[in-house]
């Protein structure tokens, strides 16, 4: 008899892990429960929305229940799975007329994702207050923009989310404020001379900065007036809250393992800590190579490959997990930044004997007369063990593939001084015959 797989959420791990069942030509009967209309928003795509950078949000959704049932997959909509019952392997959703039903499986894969995490403080429930993550998040924000007496916007959060957002509303004219508690943006993400480079870019748009400052409550009657932090009153037409995600795993209570923010604990196989069921993306847990240890990284990179591990794992193939580095990237008014694995402060904190090098030159040979800008390169690696910890790139070049080869390398484990006379071609085209990766390698300090 077939198996059935029941796939709890179908956004991007979800929808991968769909993909991979329905494309293994195995007779499954694989059922998936969405509490939301839509499948596979691509919230990266929101900023360039809200910013009038791109003309509508069509693009930003590369599947749809139509395309997954024309695959063979039942697929129940705006249908939440209110509970679980592990040991008789049944699931239990709210479907749209109201009325409640079981469901078994053989195989779970949860793939619930994450939450932007909300503050409890004082106005929260404030009209104009916003969460960014949904469609819909989006498609409220864009439509409450078209009130030009909507006009200063203040951001809580400095990370990606709110960076990307702060171009955005800048984009339509808005007074934007951006406040974060620590001492940079970005920070969880690059070291000081990165997030320094990003500050002068917003400035320079005309967006106000304000960090070391945790809000302690809004204020307003019925919309939002002010956001009040320790040091300062931020006159605010919304609040936007970008404070970072939480993990939806509210359907393990009391019965699947978790890590200490709540995602749930995966083995490389996406297994939980209960036999067939399985988790995937922002819900989930994933091995860090940097760190070596168990970490939470929220990313939709991070959801598409969990996705199909856990999918093949559920089906029976045993597909490890290599890991991940966390690498990321950002492109604000043309400043493009990349990182991978750890930045130094997080490398010292974690209790490595951390150094770095750093180096900054035009990309192209010299000669090169247009089109040829600066690269900054930093690369982190541990002082004992000779291991790259982490690499951070910024230009205006296009240097996403090299952080591409230090995500390998991290992964790989690779030392810093193998990095220092590898084969890289030139052409003054590309780059220069004394590159600025090399040239940063050679100036690690040899082994004593
Ligand atoms: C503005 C923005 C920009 C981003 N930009 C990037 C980027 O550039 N690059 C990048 O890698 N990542 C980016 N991310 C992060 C990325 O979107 C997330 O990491 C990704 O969405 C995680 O996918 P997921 O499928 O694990 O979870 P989610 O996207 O959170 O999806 C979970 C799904 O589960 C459903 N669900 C939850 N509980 C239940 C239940 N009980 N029953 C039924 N259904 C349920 C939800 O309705 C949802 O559809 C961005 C996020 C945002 C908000
Ligand atoms: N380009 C990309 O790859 C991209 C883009 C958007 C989102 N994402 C991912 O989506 C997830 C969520 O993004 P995000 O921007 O919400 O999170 P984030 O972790 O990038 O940033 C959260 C920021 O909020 C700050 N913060 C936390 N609590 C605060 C408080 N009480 N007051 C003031 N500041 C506070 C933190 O210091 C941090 O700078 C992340 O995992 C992110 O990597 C990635």
């Amino acid at each position: 008899m077939a198996q059935n797989i029941i796939v709890v959420g179908a956004n991007h791990a979800g929808t991968a892990a769909l993909n991979t069942i329905l494309d293994s030509g195995k007779d499954i009967n694989v059922t998936a429960f969405d509490a939301n209309s839509n499948i596979s928003f691509l919230g990266c795509g929101m900023a360039l929305w809200i910013g009038g950078q791109i003309s509508g949000p069509e693009g930003l959704f590369y599947s749809s229940r139509q395309a997954l049932e024309a695959k063979g997959a039942h697929v129940h909509m705006n249908t939440k799975v209110s509970s679980i019952d592990f040991e008789r392997k049944t699931i239990r959703a709210k479907c749209t007329t109201g009325d409640y039903y079981e469901q078994a499986f053989d195989k779970l894969i949860l793939a619930t994702g994450s939450m932007p995490v909300s503050l409890p403080i004082e106005g929260i429930d404030l009209h104009n207050v916003q969460f960014v993550k949904l469609y819909q998040n989006a498609e409220d924000v864009i439509h409450k923009l078209k009130n030009k007496n909507l006009k200063k916007i203040t951001i809580i959060g400095a990370g990606y989310i709110g960076v990307e957002l702060a171009e955005a509303f800048c984009r339509c004219g808005r007074e934007v404020t951006l406040i974060d508690s620590a001492s940079a943006c970005l920070s969880s993400y690059y070291d000081e001379p990165f997030s320094r480079k990003m500050e002068e870019n917003l400035e320079r748009h005309g967006i106000r900065l304000a960090f070391r400052e945790t809000v302690q409550r809004l204020e307003g009657h019925e919309t939002i007036q002010k956001v009040i932090t320790e040091k300062a009153s931020y006159d605010t037409d919304m609040a936007v809250f970008c404070a970072g995600f939480r993990p939806s795993t509210k359907l393990g209570d009391g019965v699947l393992e978790k890590f200490d923010n709540g995602a749930y604990l995966v083995s490389r196989r996406q297994e939980t800590s209960i036999p067939d069921v399985y988790a995937a993306g922002d819900c989930a847990t994933v091995y860090n190579n940097a760190s070596q240890r168990t970490d939470y990284i929220a990313l939709a990179s991070n959801a598409v490959r969990s996705g199909i591990i856990a999918a093949q794992n559920a089906l029976g193939v045993p597909v490890d997990s290599p890991g991940v580095q966390g690498s990321n990237g950002i492109s604000i008014w043309n400043l493009k930044m990349v990182s991978t694995g750890l930045s130094l402060k997080k490398a010292i904190r974690l209790g490595y004997d951390a150094a770095y090098v750093d180096y900054e030159d035009y990309q192209k040979a010299g000669f090169l007369e247009t089109d040829n800008q600066k690269v900054m390169i930093h690369i982190i690696y541990d002082k004992s063990s000779r291991r790259i910890l982490g690499a951070q790139l910024c230009s205006e070049y296009d240097i996403s593939m090299a952080i591409h080869m230090f995500s390998l390398a991290v992964q790989e484990q690779v030392s810093i001084d193998t990095l220092k006379l590898f084969d890289m071609f030139f052409l003054p085209h590309f780059n220069q015959p004394y590159n600025y990766i090399t040239m940063a390698a050679l100036q690690a300090e040899t082994r004593p």
